[in-house]
């Protein structure tokens, strides 16, 4: 298993929780989404998973090994995120950026697969530019391409989609496939079905601070529907 949590609890203010005594697993080979209505608590879910979030109680494993304050920065190599709206820093190029990050992780870019990446995604151009100079979704694309390129097991994206154009989108589902299908996992949050039917083979239904449901997608089976079941919306 790749991660586990038990009863991961989780607040802003001591005993109102916003998520609550939460059990997840995530297998290698899958792409896995998480759905709630606004405010359910995804992105607060996803800060602790990635240590962003500290207020929490429970557990959380990466590869079999409990993630405590001692070991958080050895068990980063477990897993990348990428936030709605990427942090990056505005004075570095793409490429800069890129060796920063890796050189944090211990390794190096694999040039070949930069180069592919960067074609994929028509990123040639942005490479060497300024990351302030970059638009929306060229900063997105140059936070995925380093993930990509850092091939952590597990890749987690709070709503992936926001700023990139139809093009990169295909390409992103392309890539986020092959990604799993070398043994990764990838657990992304969204508010569109689409991309859930598209590329996600589970689906967990975050409602009142616990997975209400976890939904495994297919042809036969509307995760739509499941959804506003829970949420109690027809
Ligand atoms: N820094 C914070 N301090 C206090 N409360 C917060 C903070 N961040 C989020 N919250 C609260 O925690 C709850 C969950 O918020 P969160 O952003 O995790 O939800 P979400 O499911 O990601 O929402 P959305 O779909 O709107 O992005 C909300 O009630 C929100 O107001």
């Amino acid at each position: 298993m790749i991660l586990e949590t038990h009863r991961l609890t989780g607040w802003y203010t001591k005993n109102k929780p916003v998520i609550n005594e939460v059990h997840l697993q995530i297998e290698g080979g899958k792409v896995y989404a998480l759905l709630g209505a606004n405010g359910a608590g995804k992105t607060t879910l996803l800060h602790i998973l990635t240590s962003i979030h500290g207020q929490y109680s429970g557990e959380i494993r990466y590869c079999g090994e409990k993630l405590t304050s001692g070991n958080e920065m050895r068990l980063k190599r477990y897993r990348c995120f990428i936030p709605d709206h990427p942090d990056l820093f505005d004075e570095m190029s793409p490429l800069g950026f890129i060796e920063f990050v890796h050189r944090l992780y211990g390794t190096t870019p694999d040039s070949a697969r930069l180069a592919e990446l960067c074609g994929t995604f028509s990123f040639d151009q942005f490479l060497h530019q300024k990351i302030g100079s970059l638009s929306l979704g060229n900063r997105q694309k140059t936070a995925l391409i380093n993930a990509l390129l850092l091939r952590c097991p597990l890749l987690i994206l709070d709503e992936p989609l926001v700023g990139l154009d139809v093009v990169a989108i295909e390409s992103f589902y392309r890539e986020l496939r092959t990604y799993v299908t070398q043994g990764n996992a990838v657990l992304l949050s969204t508010h569109l079905f689409p991309i859930v039917d598209r590329i996600c083979d589970e689906a967990f239904i975050l409602h009142g601070g616990t997975i209400q449901e976890s939904v495994t997608v297919s042809r036969n089976h509307s995760v739509q529907e499941t959804f506003f079941r829970v949420i109690g919306h027809e």
